[in-house]
C-alpha cells in the first residue's frame, strides 16, 4: 500500500469538515433546517483496507438538544473512476476521495460475504438464522427510491435496508419483520438476516443497523398504481363535467383498494396474535386526544394556514375524551404506524407491506407502543386522498399550478371515496371489525394524521400543501367521513 491510496483515519478533521457539508444535502438526514452544532465520530472502522478501502461509522449529529446518530459507510479511493463520481463527498488533504461507499460494489459485497459467514467483525455482529444466504458474487445496486434509508438490491433476490438515523435498540422494522414471519405471514418480504452492533453512547444496547430481506421483483409500488389509475380518470376529463366516473375506467382501482384493505386486516390480526395487545380505557384515551391536541397546537404555530381550522378539530378529539368517559374499550396493539401507498407493494400474486419503522420523526418508545389499528387505516384513507389530489396541487405539474377546475375536484373526490370505501370493505371483509363502526376513531386518526402531513409538507414540498389543506378543510367543517 503506497501513501497515497492508504486510508485516511476517518476521525480526521478533513473528513469531519467534509461530512458537515454533505450531510444536511442526503434524502435520509432528518436534521434539515436547524443548525448543525457539532458532529462527531462515536465508532469508525475500517472493514475494508486497501485501494478502495470502506470504513463503518456512526456519527453522532448535535443540534442542540438530543443528538442524532447516523450510520455510514465511506469509501476512500486514491482516484475515483467516473461510475462513482456522483458518489462523491470531496478529497481529502492527500487527494484521495472520500464517497459514499454504499454506491460502490467492489466494496459492498463485504456485506452478503459477512451475512454469508453469520461473522462478527470488531462491534458488528451478522445474524442469519435461516438456511437462506445471499450470493456475495451478485453486484450491489442501490435502489432509486426516495427513501428515508438506504437500501440495496443485490442480484434479484435481496434487498438489504440499512438504517441511516440509528437509535439504540432493536429497530421496529425488524422486530415485527420476524414476529410476523414467526406467524406465518405472507403479508411481508420474508427477513433473511440482519446486523447490529452494541450503541457506544447507551449503556451498549444492541442497536440494529441493517435487515436483508426478501426482494419483490414483481412488485409495484402501491402509490404508483393508484396514480397510474387517477391519470386514466383524468385523462377522460376533456369535456367540462362529461367524462367519465372513476368506475366506468379502465384503470378503475377499487378492486386493488378492496384487496389492501383485506391485506391489512390480515396483517392486524397477525400482529395482535403475536405480538403484545392492551384495552384502552378512559386515562389512555384521554392521554391520545392530549397528545393529538398538542401535536395540533405545534402544527397551528408553525404553519399559520391551519389556524382558522383549529378549534373545529378540536372537536375531534373533544369526542375521543367523551367516548373515554363513556367507557367505551378501545383495543390497542403493534400497528404499522406509518402507513401510506407508497409502504404497500402489489406483487403479481398479492399486496405485501413494507417498512414496519413507524414515523421515523417519533421516538422509538412510541414506535414500539400499542396503538389503535384504526390509525394505520386513516392514514392509508389519507393517501387515497393524496393520490386523488396532488396531480391537481400541482405536485406533478398536470394541470398547472392555478386552482383545479370544479369538475376535476368532483372527480378527485369521487376517486378518493370510491377507493376509501373499497379498503374499507375489504378490511371488514376479512378483518375482526368494520372500521365504519369507529366514526369518532376514525375522524380523531385522520384529523391527526392529516395536521401531521400539514407539517409535513410545510416542511418538505410547499406545493403540495394544498393536498392535506383540502382534507383540514372538511373535516373542519365536520362533513360526513366519506367512507
Ligand atoms: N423487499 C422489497 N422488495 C422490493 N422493493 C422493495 C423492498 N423493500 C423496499 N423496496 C422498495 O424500496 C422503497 C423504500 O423502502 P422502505 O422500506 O419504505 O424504505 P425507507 O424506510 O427507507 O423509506 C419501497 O417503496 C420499495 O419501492
Ligand atoms: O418517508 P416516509 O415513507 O417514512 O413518510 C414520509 O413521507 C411521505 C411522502 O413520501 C409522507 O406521505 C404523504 O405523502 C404520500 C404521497 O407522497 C401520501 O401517500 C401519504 O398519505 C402522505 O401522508 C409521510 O406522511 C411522511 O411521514
Amino acid at each position: 500500500m503506497t501513501d497515497s491510496t492508504r486510508p485516511h483515519d476517518p476521525t480526521a478533521s478533513a473528513v469531519i469538515a467534509l461530512l458537515r457539508d454533505w450531510l444536511p444535502q442526503q434524502r435520509w438526514f432528518a436534521g434539515k433546517g436547524r443548525p448543525l452544532r457539532g458532529v462527531g465520530v462515536v465508532h469508525s472502522l475500517e472493514v475494508v483496507s486497501g485501494d478502495p478501502a470502506l470504513h463503518h461509522m456512526l456519527l453522532r449529529v448535535d443540534h442542540g438538544g438530543a443528538p442524532e446518530h447516523y450510520q455510514l459507510l465511506l469509501g476512500v479511493r486514491a482516484g475515483l473512476p467516473d461510475r462513482l463520481t456522483h458518489a462523491l463527498i470531496g478529497r481529502l488533504p492527500n487527494g484521495s476521495s472520500l464517497y459514499d461507499g454504499v454506491h460502490d460494489a467492489e466494496l459492498t459485497r463485504w456485506l452478503p460475504e459477512r451475512f454469508v459467514a453469520a461473522d462478527t467483525v470488531g462491534p458488528l455482529a451478522f445474524h442469519r438464522p435461516g438456511a437462506q444466504a445471499p450470493d456475495p458474487e451478485h453486484v450491489g445496486l442501490v435502489i432509486g427510491a426516495e427513501q428515508s434509508n438506504t437500501s440495496i438490491i443485490f442480484g434479484d433476490d435481496v434487498i438489504l435496508k440499512l438504517f441511516r438515523r440509528v437509535v439504540p435498540g432493536v429497530n421496529p422494522d425488524l422486530e415485527v419483520s420476524l414476529a410476523l414471519a414467526g406467524a406465518g405471514s405472507r403479508r411481508i418480504p420474508a427477513p433473511i438476516a440482519w446486523f447490529d452492533m452494541p450503541f457506544p453512547d447507551a449503556d451498549g444496547e444492541p442497536t440494529t443497523l441493517g435487515m436483508l430481506q426478501e426482494y419483490l421483483r414483481t412488485g409495484t409500488d402501491g402509490w404508483e398504481l393508484a396514480k397510474t389509475s387517477v391519470r386514466d380518470l383524468y385523462a377522460g376529463q376533456e369535456v367540462r363535467g362529461a367524462g367519465p366516473h372513476a368506475h366506468e375506467t379502465g384503470g378503475d382501482f377499487a378492486g386493488e383498494s378492496f384487496r389492501l384493505g383485506a391485506a391489512t386486516a390480515e396483517v392486524h390480526a397477525d400482529l395482535a396474535r403475536s405480538l403484545p395487545t392492551t384495552v384502552a380505557g378512559e386515562p389512555e384515551l384521554t392521554a391520545i386526544a392530549d397528545d393529538m391536541e398538542r401535536r395540533l397546537h405545534a402544527a397551528a404555530e408553525a404553519v399559520p394556514e391551519l389556524a382558522p381550522f383549529t378549534d373545529r378539530l378540536r372537536e375531534a378529539y373533544r369526542d375521543l375524551r367523551t367516548l373515554g368517559r363513556d367507557g367505551h374499550p378501545v383495543p390497542l396493539q403493534r400497528i404499522h404506524g406509518d402507513f401510506h401507498l407508497g409502504q404497500v407493494m402489489r406483487t403479481a400474486t398479492r399486496w405485501v407491506l413494507l417498512d414496519f419503522e413507524g414515523e421515523p420523526a417519533r421516538p422509538l418508545r412510541e414506535r414500539r407502543s400499542l396503538h389503535s389499528p384504526l390509525r394505520d387505516i386513516a392514514a392509508m384513507l389519507r393517501s387515497f386522498d393524496y393520490a386523488a389530489r396532488h396531480l391537481l396541487a400541482g405536485g406533478g405539474g398536470f394541470w398547472g399550478r392555478g386552482t383545479p377546475a370544479p369538475h376535476l375536484v368532483r372527480r378527485a373526490e369521487e376517486w378518493a371515496t370510491r377507493n376509501r370505501e373499497a379498503f374499507c370493505a375489504g378490511y371488514a371483509d376479512a378483518g375482526s371489525f368494520d372500521p365504519h363502526s369507529e366514526p369518532v376513531l376514525l375522524r380523531a386518526f385522520e384529523t391527526d394524521k392529516a395536521v401531521y402531513e400539514v407539517m409535513y409538507e410545510s416542511g418538505n414540498r410547499p406545493s403540495w400543501l394544498p393536498v392535506p389543506m383540502s382534507a383540514i378543510r372538511r373535516l373542519a367543517e365536520r362533513a360526513p367521513l366519506p367512507h
